[in-house]
């Protein structure tokens, strides 16, 4: 381990980020009932340019007037390269009051976009007084976001999330595909005559995690687009759990009670990780570092390894 620890990650669930349109207020309420962690209300790509100021203002009433439970509540404000981001966040702070969590900023390229919103963040809470701090989240969707994962994961102490946007990630990567994340049916090894498969939002997302796991921050895998297809879904999200994400954005209710029972850890999965725990408590007293566990090698690392696993369910539990 090098001199300096790893950070934790803020402690609070979130397996499913689910989204929707801020023009589509008939959904709010759904959205708000969900079993989805975080609520994502949109003012950026699902809202029409016609439409955006419309859905600030319906956002903004819907955070002031609806109950919203223990959501963690972010908006989506629209890019920087746009005419509207300004107003999103001079409206959502000024207007949206205390049970906005969260501004998620989409397309970050470099960390000074996160710190030119959090400038004006910062001017508009000193001056209203606000008592919490808004959070930040960042998708990295582009390829000079990727290129500057690390920089930006640094960029700002409000930021507690990112998750990687497939879609617009793949136009700007100038890949050969319209999908929304899953397998691509192209991105194949030969051998033999056979095909496998294999994974090409992989190494993005391992970028994204190392970045988010060394300045203490949140690596969440963004939208599945098919969303009549639920095996893709729980493949795509396996590999993403897998790989160290917290978990996933849905984009349709029906994608929530997927994200939330991949990322929750298994019953299973928790009673092994204390038996290895209880394992190496037993070895400890022993004056052994390594020892046995159902046939395989445990030893100190495991003990953090299983401690994962473990302050994930107590997490979620609570
Ligand atoms: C791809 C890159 C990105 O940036 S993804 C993030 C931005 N995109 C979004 O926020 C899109 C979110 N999703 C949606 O707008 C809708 O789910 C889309 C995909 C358009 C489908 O809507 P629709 O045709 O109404 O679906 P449906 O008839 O199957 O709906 C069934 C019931 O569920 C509701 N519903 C729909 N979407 C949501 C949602 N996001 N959150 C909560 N509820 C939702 C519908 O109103 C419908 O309800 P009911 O059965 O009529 O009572
Ligand atoms: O914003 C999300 C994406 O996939 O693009
Ligand atoms: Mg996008």
């Amino acid at each position: 381990m090098s001199f300096r620890l790893q950070p934790a990650a803020p402690a609070r669930p979130n397996r499913c980020q689910l989204f929707g349109p801020g023009s589509r207020p008939a959904i709010f309420e759904k959205m708000a009932t969900s079993a989805a962690d975080v609520i994502n209300i949109d003012l950026e790509d699902s809202v029409a340019p016609s439409d955006k100021e419309t859905a600030r203002a319906n956002v903004i009433k819907a955070i002031n007037e609806m109950d919203w439970g223990t959501k963690y509540l972010s908006v989506r404000i629209n890019g920087l390269d746009t005419p509207w981001w300004y107003r999103d966040v001079v409206d959502l702070l000024e207007q949206g009051g205390e049970r906005l969590n969260q501004i998620m900023i989409p397309k970050v390229g470099c960390a000074e976009d996160v710190y030119a919103v959090d400038a004006l963040v910062t001017a508009i809470e000193r001056a209203t007084g606000r008592k919490t701090p808004i959070t930040f989240e960042v998708i990295i969707e582009s390829a000079a976001g990727i290129a500057h994962v690390e920089a930006i994961a640094a960029s700002s102490p409000r930021l507690q999330a990112m998750s990687l946007g497939a879609a617009d990630f793949a136009a700007s990567m100038g890949m050969q595909t319209t999908g929304i994340g899953g397998t691509q049916a192209n991105y194949y090894m030969l051998h033999e005559g056979a095909k496998y498969w294999s994974d090409p939002w992989h190494w993005a997302q391992t970028a994204i995690v190392a970045a988010c796991r060394t300045h203490g921050i949140l690596p969440v895998d963004g939208p599945f687009g098919d969303f009549s297809d639920d095996e893709g879904f729980r493949a795509q999200a396996l590999r993403s759990a897998t790989l160290g994400m917290v978990g996933k954005w849905a984009i349709h209710p029906k994608q929530v009670a997927l994200a939330n029972e991949v990322f929750t850890p298994s019953d299973e999965a928790v009673a092994e990780a204390r038996e290895i725990l209880a394992a190496m408590d037993a070895a400890k007293a022993r004056g052994e570092g390594a020892t046995v566990y159902k046939g395989r090698l445990v030893d100190i690392a495991s003990i953090k390894q299983a401690e994962v696993i473990v302050r994930q369910s107590e997490m979620i539990a609570r």
